[in-house]
């Protein structure tokens, strides 16, 4: 597996243990990846340039790390103004002179001096809280303690110059200067520490909870393979092995630095060599943790395109600007290419239409294999894109998906591991600055086309006014929610003269199709179409206007605006080039949602900075060579926690993967490689029918049993909302078994045609079912009931982006509030 630089260098230094070499690599490592990593996204990658190391970045705490070896003329242990505020710091000569009898204040001392035993170190801290209440009364007794010290500084002067601040520097300069890896032999090797002070054994205690705090030391421990959970119990031994073995001198100097970034970085890589020699166990477990989840340099794991010099043409600009188009002209010249969509509709769109040019074309879905006899082109998805085959031409789709944060793995792993001589992506400007910096990893020739909207996009100020009767013939109402679509479906049919296509994401691409085509022939009654999002990517669609109905909606955990770019995508979809409505329109349907919309469209597009990966299963397998007895779910948890990347990625989510591994949990035979294949079915989560499914369709094939389909269709089309969920449940089920015995040997799902042929049953029962939907969602049909109650015309829903900005003013009056009642 690939390595970063990073990685290379853990190796080095963790097996030759050498400090010195360590700071040399470090900072050459440094230099040569400046800028490659960021640990916002792996917070385990220790060497990141955008570090907050304790309190800066991460090259000046390198630098630091490095300065402190310096000579001691070293400006750092120079400048007066370092020492002014630090006392202790002061008159301590080489040997190991303890001030404790230099003054009245440091009798006082002597009764609470400990040697730091660190196995009694618990007690001792008790025990000395009551003489350091006793010590403060008697600083407040004595007056300023500093002036004590002081005194006992001239004294102690090496070279009797009273001036402190020129001294003081110089006294601690043998131990600033000393070799991390010689001083901690010297520790090492050191009988008995020396006996500290009291005051100074709280300070040194101070400094030990500092470090065990600080961030920047935890990051890089990294480095030697100390994790973070591991971090704690290797502080806390270090400081136990530090009270034992340390000389009063280097004591001094630690509290002279008292509890800082400067005492940190200084411990730092004597706590190196004590971990490298102490906990060679842990760090080679870690190591090989780390090692096993190494995400980092993802184009080298493609080294057959590597080889190759691909060009790739990005068509980049808005919608409807002609972008797939043109991609598709050089697919289609090519003598092999592939297209690779997003979504099964479009490449079900592409295969028609690419055939019917005369080209011949197969398809590749997750679902189905269509092919076409002499075709040396397929159209497929882009999660079933083939990184063997070679190919001419290839296009991807909708490339700025990249960073989708559940999908986007796969448009960069088609990007990074196509083979072919050219590809073709379409997409907006959003990727094209990672796309290029990509390309320069790679090697690829990057060429950018830009491209205009045929037509700009014209946004209707006046609004449907709230009301749905303003609705007219090529209209788009987009909604958030089935739920929505049908109480808009409804509404409409109503009150005007319209009749109602819809498009939703649970409907299958045939049934989705099926609607579109009715939609866009115009000898028919259906001149409005209600759609989800569903609508929104690629969908060439005769809308004259694109009105949403809302601009908000439910992400999984709350209800939140949609992106500035979604809203353009969706808006994208009037007015398309060839179609009745080649001038396109957009509005909202209520005045309150209209600024936002306006808003959204003037945005320019946001530059994305990371796109998504996601390991291969011989990734996650080696991983789980390093973590063995943790279930399925838990190992792609600590994959995540421990997984490496480079900057320009992020691992995406997978939580709804998460969620079929707990649930397949009570399949037990299950080997790990199907275990992680079944994870990746289509299968919506939150339908426990769907899931229940999945995990009769796992058990049985884990019983090496034929899998059945076990499952009756109905013979109507639905009569009520209640059905129509069954049917479109059914169809998800099928669809999941067809995809199984596309991903599993064919034999262990023998009844893939017959799903395929129920599956087009149920296709063809939902599209005549929603042709008479005029039932109300069942869980709106309390509030349904009121609606029909109230009036004749459609009832304004309030804008929920004004509810939200409200509720959020309100908070933030709240907040002030308190704050003010607070101070
Ligand atoms: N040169 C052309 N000649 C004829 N029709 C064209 C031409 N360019 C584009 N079109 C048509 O314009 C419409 C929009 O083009 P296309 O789908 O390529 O846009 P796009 O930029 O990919 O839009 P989106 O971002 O929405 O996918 C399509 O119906 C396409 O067939
Ligand atoms: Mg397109």
């Amino acid at each position: 597996m690939a390595r970063g630089p990073a990685s290379s260098l853990f190796r080095l230094y963790a097996s030759k243990k050498s400090i010195s070499r360590f700071r040399v690599l470090v900072w050459n490592q440094y230099l040569s990846s400046a800028g490659s990593y960021d640990r916002s996204v792996s917070p385990s990658f220790p060497f990141c340039p955008a570090f907050d190391g304790p309190n800066r970045p991460f090259s000046t705490s390198l630098r630091d790390l490095v300065r402190l070896r310096l000579p001691p003329q070293s400006p750092k242990f120079m400048g007066s103004d370092t020492l002014d505020a630090k006392p202790f710091s002061t008159a301590l000569g080489d040997g190991d002179e303890d001030v404790s009898d230099n003054s009245a204040y440091s009798s006082t001392m002597v009764e609470s001096e400990c040697d730091f035993d660190a196995d009694a170190g618990k007690n001792v801290e008790f025990e000395l809280e009551d003489s350091a209440r006793n010590l403060s009364n008697c600083e407040d007794r004595d007056g300023d303690d500093e002036g004590l010290i002081c005194d006992s500084m001239m004294v102690e002067s090496e070279n009797g110059d009273d001036n402190v601040s020129s001294v003081k520097p110089l006294s601690f300069v043998h131990v600033a200067s000393r070799e991390s890896a010689k001083l901690y032999r010297e520790l090492r090797n050191a009988e008995k520490g020396a006996k500290q002070r009291r005051s100074d054994w709280d300070t040194l205690q101070e400094i030990f909870r500092y470090f065990g705090n600080s961030g920047w030391a935890s990051d890089q421990s990294l480095a030697i393979y100390i994790g973070r959970s591991f971090f704690p119990t290797a502080v806390h031994n270090f400081r136990n092995f530090f009270f034992k073995k340390c000389s009063a001198d280097v004591a001094r100097y630690v509290v002279s630095l008292g509890p800082s970034d400067d005492a940190v970085e200084f411990l730092f890589p004597v706590f190196v060599e004590y971990c490298l020699e102490e906990f060679p166990d842990e760090i080679k477990r870690f190591r090989g943790m780390i090692e096993s989840a190494d995400l980092t340099k993802p184009h080298t794991w493609f080294p057959f395109a590597r080889a190759m010099k691909r060009k790739i043409v990005y068509h980049c600009g808005p919608t409807n600007s002609g972008k797939t188009y043109n991609a598709l002209q050089s697919f289609m010249e090519a003598k092999k290419g592939i297209y690779c969509s997003p979504l099964r509709l479009l490449a079900m769109e592409v295969f028609d239409k690419v055939n019917g040019n005369g080209v011949y074309c197969s398809l590749h879905t997750g679902q189905e294999k269509k092919f076409v006899p002499f075709s040396n082109h397929v159209a497929c998805t882009v999660e079933m894109v083939s990184t063997d085959e070679l190919y001419d031409v290839a296009v991807i789709d909708e490339i700025q998906m990249m960073a989708d944060p559940y999908r986007g793995f796969a448009w960069t792993r088609a990007l990074l591991g196509l083979k072919a001589d050219e590809i073709h992506l379409c997409g907006d400007p959003s990727v094209l600055d990672i796309v290029r910096k990509i390309c320069s990893e790679t090697g690829d020739e990057l060429f950018v086309h830009h491209y205009e909207r045929f037509k700009p996009l014209v946004v209707e100020a006046k609004t449907l006014l709230g009301d749905l009767k303003n609705v007219r013939s090529g209209d788009c109402v987009v909604a958030f929610s089935r739920r929505e679509v049908f109480e808009v479906k409804i509404a409409i049919e109503k009150h005007t003269n319209h009749r109602c296509c819809v498009i939703y994401g649970a409907l299958p691409p045939e049934t989705r199709r099926q609607q579109a085509n009715l939609f866009n022939d115009q000898n028919n009654e259906y001149d409005v179409l209600v759609a989800t999002d569903a609508v929104g990517m690629g969908l060439n669609l005769n809308i004259r206007r694109v009105v949403f109905y809302g601009l908000a909606k439910y992400n999984g955990d709350k209800t939140v605006a949609v992106p500035g770019s979604q809203v353009k995508q969706i808006a994208g979809r009037a007015g398309r080039r060839g179609s009745i409505y080649p001038d396109g329109l957009t509005t909202t349907l209520n005045l309150d949602d209209l600024a936002y919309l306006i808003e959204c469209l003037k945005q320019p597009f946001d530059e994305v900075k990371k796109v998504g990966l996601f390991p291969f299963f011989e990734q996650v397998e080696l991983f789980a060579g390093k973590m063995p007895n943790v279930t399925f779910c838990q190992l792609l948890e600590k994959f995540s926690e421990n997984c490496r990347l480079d900057g320009s990625y992020f691992l995406c989510r997978h939580d709804h993967i998460k969620k079929v591994a707990n649930m397949l949990q009570k399949v037990p035979e299950l080997s790990l490689e199907d275990r992680f294949n079944f994870c990746f079915a289509p299968v919506n989560i939150r339908d426990p029918k769907a899931m229940y499914h999945l995990l009769r369709f796992a058990s049985s094939y884990s019983q090496n049993l034929p899998v059945n389909i076990a499952m009756g269709i109905p013979k109507g089309s639905a009569r009520n909302n209640k059905e129509l969920l069954d049917l479109e449940t059914k169809h998800q089920v099928l669809s999941m078994y067809m995809w199984l015995s596309h991903h599993f040997k064919e034999e262990t799902f023998p009844y893939w045609k017959k799903a395929e042929a129920m599956a087009t049953d149920i296709a063809e029962l939902l599209g005549k079912s929603l042709a008479n939907a005029n039932w109300k969602p069942e869980s709106r049909a309390a509030e349904n009931q009121k609606f029909q109650q109230k009036r004749d015309s459609y009832d304004r829903p309030r804008s929920l982006i004004k509810v939200y900005e409200k509720k959020r003013q309100d908070r933030s009056v709240q907040h002030e509030l308190s704050e003010k009642v607070a101070a």
